[in-house]
This record gives structure tokens, C-alpha cells and sequence, in this order.
């Protein structure tokens, strides 16, 4: 059967559905791209139409479309020539017959492709380009800061529930599937503001359904889930490593989700020593998933998954028994799909970057989510307290970082005694409280790195460029660090957490 999500996606721009606004700006913006001659950059999370909106902003316009992504070879140069042409043409063909609109996908990983020179040379191409361009990403802050200077803006939103339901009731009609409503917005409700997901998630229950229940809907969110618990016991307390590999086979997850469903669980059962060194692999996991992404090779995928389960499965020390209650990864993962999250965590990202001299991206990447396993719901309530104060959390961040309410007294109590603890380091000295404790109290417990970090390190020039993709945020000044992201220098921000054990 064809994908639905292909058979359904949006030939115009009034049939992108839940970004009325944005969608009214992006047609604006093409509109009078002559007067202004901007790119402009699309950006949100995954499924919320800003591919399809870009194609079908260009169908209307009658614009003819070269699309490029981050991970294709043909490099900057191809941009250059495809952004550059216009001029040739436009005395070719007069006015705007010789347009066409360059879609730039994955804008958000271009430093991630020497064949680009970088996102510097994509800047360069972006600001003097003689054709429309749309830059598309999911994250708008791993984009230099030079290249979100050089452009508009506009953001996708997470599409709601109102506007996910009637996309789905029109899919339904029209492929002759009878459905509860309630069904409907079930599966618009469990996939959170991502369309595709809600059509990918409509197509799979109504292949196995002849009417579309809510049980239906209910049933297949279980299947997919049951075997996911078992394969969590089994790496996090049985099997060993190459057991737990095999075992990660019979899981129908991608890597990436896998990954998520992983770090979510683990600090439920590993502590300190071994969750330290669990989270070494689980970050290694995440830098092959990054390359996967930066070079579209999907052989990458079985090294993430290497690390984040012999890995994970080799870290344990001594025997988990009992039964712990996993569940999905529905805190930390889910963060930053909503704009309001997505704030918060950039504006604590961005203070931790400060403060501990590394780019914004890796904190996001690598150290929040450590921290957030750390002090998950305040558990470890030293170390919360010593977070807070290292970095100025209020409540409402340091409930965003351990996941506890807001309003709880335990998250009040700690914020106070942040306070305290600053006021008593001001007299002595100010600086790193929390990564120096946690340092020296990690030392003490041996060496907790796992040794495939050193690996990495004598990887060849170019692994070493792709790795600097996480680190080059552009949330630094432009030239000289810019630079070091770019090319083959290896970067300091990218030994990322094994640093600071
Ligand atoms: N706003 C929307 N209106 C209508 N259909 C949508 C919308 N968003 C997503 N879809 C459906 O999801 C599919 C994928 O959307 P699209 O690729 O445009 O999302 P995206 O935001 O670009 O995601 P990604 O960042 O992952 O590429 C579309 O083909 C369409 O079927």
C-alpha cells in the first residue's frame, strides 16, 4: 500500500493545515522576495509540514524546485551555481519566468558536510543567492548565528489536536475507512503535535481494522510498547552485552527511538559508577545516530546501537533484581516539541553554555540530558541543590530539568538552599560548583569513561569534521570558532560529558 503520508501531502499552500500564520508569511515572503531578496529559514519539529509547505508554497507560484539536503555530495558550490543562475537566466527568459525556489532540507546539519565547506560557505551562497531560498530545520539554534542573521524567519508549531483531526477524517473519507471520531483524536492526541505521525499512525491501525475504534487505536499503542518493557529488563538487568544486542533485534523501534526509550529508563536501575559509564555509550549512541543524520548512511545505525546496548548492558554492576516501573520517554525526549519547553530549555542551555564555556548544542545534546538523569525528580537532592546554584536556576527550571512539579516544596526548598550555597561560595570563590563536585566525586570512584571515547579520537580528519557537528551551534561569535567547528580541527566541546567524569 502507498504511503499516506506521500498520497496525502499538501499540493498548495491552503492545504498545509494548523500554521495558518506561518504559512501566510511564507507566501508573503515569496511574494516580495524581489523587494527584499532574503532567504528564509522554516523551522520546527519533525512532521509539522514545512517540507510539503515549501513545495507547495513553490506549486503556487508556479516555481519550479531544486531541492538539496545536507547529507547530498554536490556541495556548496551546486548551491552556488543553482542561487547564482538567476541572473543568466532572468535575461534569458525576462522577469520571474527564470525562478525557481531553492529548497534547502536539513539546513540545521549542513556543518556537518565538508562537501559544503561548512555553513560558513552555505552563509555566503544563502546572502548573496539571486533565487528564493528556503532553508528547512528542526533546530533553529544549531544553525550559526550568522546564517540565522543572514535570513528570515519562521517558525512551524507543533500542529494541535483541532487541526490534526480533520486531516485525518478527510484522509478516512476519502480511502473509504469507517471511524469512531473519538479514534480519530486518540491518535492525534498520542502523536503530540506531529501530522505525520498522526497520517503514519491512521494508516497502520486502519490496515488491520475494517471500522476504526478506539480500541483499535488503543490496542496497536499497546503492541507497539509491550515488547519495548520486556527488551528494558533484559538489558538493564539481565543479559550481557552481546545478549543484550541480540535481544535489541526482536525490538520494532528505530535506534533513535530506542535511544530515547534507554536514557529514560536507565536511571532507574543504575547509579552513580555505572550510570556514569552507561551514559558514555548512550552519548556515543547519539553521536553514530548524529552521523547517520549528517551523512544519510544508514550502516552508522548499527554502532548506535552497539553502544547503547552491549554498552549499556556492560556498564551494570552487580545484580538489578525486582521490578521497576519503565515507562516511555515521554519527559526528557519529548522536550522542546513545544515552543514553551523549547524556550526554557534553550534559555537554561544557553546560561550552562556560558558558564561552562561549550557551544549551546552541546549542552542540549549532551549535558542536559545528563544532568536531567542526574537529578531526576530531585532524587539526588545535593546535587540538585549544587545544579541550581552553578547555574541560577529558578523553580520552574529546575522542575523543567528533574522533571519534578513546579510547586512542590522539594523543588522550593532546593531553589532556597541554591541560594544559600551561592551566597556561601560568593565569600570563598564562585565558578564551577557543580561539574568540580561531581568531578572529584566521580574520580574517587575510578575511571568512568569508557574507552571508545579514545577511540574516537584517532578516528580519521573526516570522521573528526563529521563529529564537530554537534558542536558548532553558532550561538559563539562568528570567524575564529566558527572556523575550528568547520574544519577538520578536532573541537574541545566535543568530549562533551566523558570530560567531566
Ligand atoms: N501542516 C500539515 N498539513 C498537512 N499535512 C501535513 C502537515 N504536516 C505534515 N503533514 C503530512 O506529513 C507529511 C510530512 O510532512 P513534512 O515532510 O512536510 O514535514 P516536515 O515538517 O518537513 O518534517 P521534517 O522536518 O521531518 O522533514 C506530509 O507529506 C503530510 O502528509
Amino acid at each position: 500500500m502507498t504511503d499516506w503520508t506521500e498520497t496525502y501531502r499538501p499540493t498548495t499552500l491552503s492545504e498545509v493545515r494548523g500554521n495558518n500564520k506561518a504559512r501566510d508569511k511564507l507566501e508573503e515572503w515569496a511574494k516580495s522576495w524581489d523587494d527584499h531578496r532574503k532567504s528564509v529559514i522554516v523551522h520546527g519539529s519533525p512532521g509539522v509540514g514545512k517540507t510539503s509547505a515549501a513545495h507547495a508554497l513553490a506549486s503556487d507560484m508556479g516555481w519550479p524546485v531544486m531541492e538539496l539536503n545536507a547529507s547530498d555530495s554536490r556541495g556548496a558550490d551546486v548551491i552556488e551555481k543553482i542561487a547564482g543562475e538567476a541572473a543568466k537566466s532572468g535575461t534569458l527568459t525576462a522577469g520571474e519566468a527564470g525562478r525557481r525556489l531553492v529548497i534547502l532540507d536539513e539546513a540545521d546539519n549542513f556543518h556537518g558536510n565538508a562537501d559544503y565547506g561548512g555553513s560558513r560557505e552555505v552563509t555566503r551562497v544563502v546572502k548573496d543567492a539571486n533565487q528564493p531560498i528556503v532553508l528547512v530545520a528542526n533546530e533553529f539554534y544549531d544553525m550559526s548565528n550568522s546564517l540565522r542573521n543572514a535570513c528570515e524567519t519562521i517558525e512551524f508549531r507543533d500542529v494541535s489536536k483541532r487541526s490534526i483531526v480533520p486531516v485525518l477524517r478527510d484522509i478516512c473519507r476519502r480511502e473509504g475507512v469507517e471511524f469512531e471520531e473519538e479514534a480519530l483524536e486518540k491518535i492525534a492526541e498520542s502523536t503530540s503535535g506531529d501530522l505525520r505521525s498522526a497520517v503514519n499512525d491512521l494508516q497502520a491501525v486502519a490496515e488491520e481494522a475494517e471500522r476504526l475504534t478506539v480500541e483499535d487505536v488503543v490496542t496497536s499503542e499497546r503492541d507497539t510498547t509491550e515488547g519495548i518493557f520486556d527488551f528494558l529488563d533484559e538489558l538493564i538487568k539481565e543479559k550481557d552485552a552481546e545478549g543484550a544486542l541480540r535481544a535489541s533485534y526482536d525490538v520494532d523501534e528505530t535506534p533513535d527511538k530506542l535511544l530515547n526509550w534507554i536514557e529514560d529508563n536507565v536511571p532507574k536501575d543504575y547509579e552513580g559508577a555505572e550510570l556514569a559509564d552507561a551514559y558514555g555509550f548512550l552519548s556515543n549512541a547519539d553521536r553514530w545516530l548524529g552521523r547517520v543524520r549528517a551523512t544519510q548512511d544508514y550502516s552508522y545505525w548499527r554502532y548506535a546501537t552497539d553502544n547503547m546496548t552491549a554498552g549499556v548492558a556492560a556498564s551494570r554492576r552487580g545484580d538489578k533484581g525486582g521490578w521497576t516501573r519503565y515507562g516511555p520517554p515521554s519527559y526528557w525526549s519529548k522536550l522542546g516539541r513545544t515552543k514553551g519547553t523549547r524556550n526554557t530549555r534553550d534559555s537554561i542551555a544557553e546560561r550552562i553554555a556560558e558558564r561552562e564555556g561549550t557551544s549551546v548544542a552541546t549542552v542540549r545534546r549532551e549535558i542536559l540530558p545528563f544532568l536531567s538523569a542526574m537529578t531526576h525528580h530531585c532524587n539526588n537532592r545535593d546535587l540538585t541543590v549544587r545544579m541550581a546554584a552553578a547555574y541560577d536556576l529558578d523553580e520552574s527550571e529546575v522542575s523543567f530539568v528533574t522533571g519534578s512539579g513546579k510547586d512542590t516544596n522539594k523543588v522550593e526548598s532546593i531553589v532556597e538552599d541554591a541560594a544559600e550555597l551561592k551566597a556561601e561560595a560568593a565569600v570563598e570563590h564562585s565558578g564551577n560548583a557543580f561539574f568540580e563536585a561531581e568531578r572529584s566525586s566521580a574520580d574517587s570512584e575510578g575511571p568512568a569513561v569508557d574507552g571508545k571515547s579514545e577511540e574516537e579520537s584517532d578516528e580519521s580528519d573526516e570522521q573528526q569534521a563529521l563529529t564537530a557537528t554537534g558542536a558548532d551551534d553558532g550561538s559563539g561569535t562568528e570567524s575564529a570558532s566558527d572556523d575550528a567547528a568547520e574544519t577538520d580541527e578536532p573541537d574541545d566541546d566535543q568530549s562533551g560529558l566523558s570530560d567531566f567524569f
